[in-house]
């Protein structure tokens, strides 16, 4: 594999944007290798700026739950582009995705569209504090909400696989109102509560965790939140920025029925482009500025442009039976690997839920940040390489999720088998 063109931009981007990127995740630092620069892709396929293909599993991080490039959402951007890029000003878009996710989420009543994920979680626990009158939140270590920062204590993503623990920059008077748990532990919930919970505003939780990995909340955990939170007087957010539109037409509380107070949504209602959203109960909703008093705002908030490419994507989702495609090829794929590792007596644990999916390499069982903190990240990096080599394009660590997409037809799969299995038989 030639990766000259990718290896020259990326010398220059060293010189010109801190690590040479604009995300950290980008950046292959934990897989061993410089990161690929990308140059174009079209359905499940991605293409560096060396021409090489790839059959892609990253998705742009979750966004493209259609694939690449997709013919109706492109459709909708420049037709949208045609008419105007901003108006800074209400459109009738922004209306109608209002529309869609309330009528998708039994839980919100009003929504405000914001940016990205990061302003969605962000100005969710702003709102929380306000509505409670309290400052403590808890978050659960490994879990990721962004990097606004109240949440960049044992977070998830970048920060797990950097192994740091806190971000300097942070004030310990902001970090100091947020109470750590372990996620799938109700218990270290609880004896937060006895500890504080006069002075405990939210929870913020993923309640399928895709930033260590792969961990669902188990059921017991998330019951146990929703009374806690009922008893306490809190609010309970779910953060379903990965999982708002990837498992169903809606999110984890459609299939659980656990309802949350609050929640945030980014990555699929963007249609691959920038975007956010929090929505919840009206009476919480009302106290966002104009109607109330707690101050958010931004320029480009509920874009035309994005609420195009999210409306087409969302319409498509509502109106099709994809979700159910997506299930049956990601089972195989995941069952295929399996077989793969098994009959090389290899250990793994491998998550999937939905087209969500995660490969770990462990004895044992994955539930929460330690057990995922054990897995060996230095075989993941090697599995990584080879595999890139063969042409799949994984995400670049180890805590990050794979996701199948509506493009990934099974004659993709059965490549991305064919590749994995060569790739196995050169790291034995
Ligand atoms: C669960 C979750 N919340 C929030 C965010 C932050 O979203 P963004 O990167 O759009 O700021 C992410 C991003 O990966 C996420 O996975
Ligand atoms: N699961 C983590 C992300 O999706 C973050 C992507 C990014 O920050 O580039």
């Amino acid at each position: 594999m030639d990766t000259t063109k990718s290896d020259q931009l990326y010398e220059k981007a060293l010189q010109l944007m801190p690590g040479g990127v604009n995300s950290p995740v980008r950046a292959f630092h934990s897989v061993g290798r410089s990161p690929l620069i990308m140059k174009k892709a079209s359905g499940c396929r991605i293409i560096d700026e060396d021409d090489n293909e790839y059959i892609d599993y990253v998705g742009s991080w979750g966004p493209l739950i259609l694939g690449h490039s997709h013919p109706e959402v492109v459709q909708a951007i420049c037709e949208c582009a045609q008419e105007g890029t901003s108006f800074g000003a209400t459109c009738s878009k922004e209306i109608e995705m209002a529309e869609l996710i309330c009528d998708a989420f039994p839980s919100i009543e009003k929504v405000r569209m914001v940016n990205s994920g990061t302003e969605a979680t962000m100005s969710a626990i702003r709102l929380a504090r306000a509505f409670t009158g309290r400052n403590k939140i808890i978050k659960f270590e490994g879990c990721y909400h962004g990097h606004a920062d109240a949440f960049l204590i044992k977070a998830g993503s970048g920060m797990l696989t950097a192994g740091s623990q806190l971000s300097p920059g942070v004030p310990s008077a902001i970090t100091g109102e947020t109470i750590l748990c372990r996620y799938n532990d109700l218990e270290s919930v609880e004896e937060a509560f006895r500890q504080s919970g006069a002075d405990i505003a939210a929870i913020i939780v993923e309640p399928v965790a895709g930033n260590m990995g792969l961990i669902p909340g188990t059921r017991e955990f998330l019951v146990g939140l929703r009374e806690l939170c009922n008893n306490y007087g809190c609010l309970l957010i779910f953060d379903e920025v990965i999982t708002g539109f990837r498992l169903c037409y809606g999110g984890v509380q459609n299939i659980t029925g656990i309802v949350p107070d609050l929640t945030t949504l980014g990555k699929i209602i963007g249609g691959g482009l920038p975007v956010g959203a929090y929505g919840g109960k009206k009476e919480i909703m009302d106290l966002v500025a104009p109607q109330g008093e707690v101050y958010q705002a931004g320029t480009l908030s509920g874009n035309p442009l994005a609420m195009a490419a999210g409306l087409a994507t969302l319409k498509i989702l509502r109106d099709t039976d994809w979700y159910d495609r997506m299930e049956v090829i990601s089972y195989f794929l995941t069952g295929k690997i399996r077989s793969l590792f098994e009959a090389r007596g290899m250990y793994y644990v491998i998550k999937r839920l939905g087209s969500m999916f995660c490969v770990f390499f462990t004895e044992d069982e994955v539930y929460d940040y330690e057990s995922a903190m054990k897995c060996d990240t230095q075989k993941y990096a090697r599995f990584y390489r080879e595999v890139l080599q063969e042409g799949i394009y994984l995400p670049p660590a180890q805590f990050e999720v794979s996701f199948v997409s509506c493009a990934h037809e099974l004659e993709d799969i059965y490549q991305t088998v064919a590749a994995i299995e060569r790739a196995l038989d050169r790291m034995k």
